[in-house]
């Protein structure tokens, strides 16, 4: 049995290998089932909606110190009651399985806040 990607850590990635296809990309999709995947499949993202403007900073800042410890750096946009989060390997302008093991890192960050926040695809 294979680690859960939330069990794995990111491996840094110098460029130099083709990032995942479509087909690929699916296959890690179905493990993080929250992320959707963008038509180009250069990219995941999930929203994920919060009770207001603080809580969702706090989470911002939780997903900056995991993606500081993983060394893998989402995209993240926020305001008043949401926070955005957008993965691709800049250095192989798609996705790596290291999107897949952020994203499911932030589902459980989200899931363990311990805030009431709601779910949003
Ligand atoms: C060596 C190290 O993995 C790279 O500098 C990292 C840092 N964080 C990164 N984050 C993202 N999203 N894409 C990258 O290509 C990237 N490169």
């Amino acid at each position: 049995m294979t680690d859960t990607l939330a069990e794995k850590t990111c491996t840094p990635c110098r460029g130099g290998v083709p990032p995942l296809t479509r087909d690929e990309a699916q296959r890690f999709q179905a493990q993080a089932p929250d992320w959707e995947l963008g038509d180009d499949a250069h990219r995941i993202q999930r929203s994920f909606r919060c009770r207001n403007f603080g809580d969702a900073l706090a989470l911002v800042q939780e997903i900056g110190e995991l993606a500081e410890t993983e060394g893998h750096h989402p995209d993240i946009s926020f305001g008043w009651g949401y926070v955005t989060v957008c993965l691709s390997t800049k250095k192989i302008k798609g996705l790596h399985e290291n999107d897949f093991i952020m994203a499911s890192k932030i589902d459980r960050v989200f899931d363990r806040s311990g805030r009431p926040l709601d779910r949003q695809r």
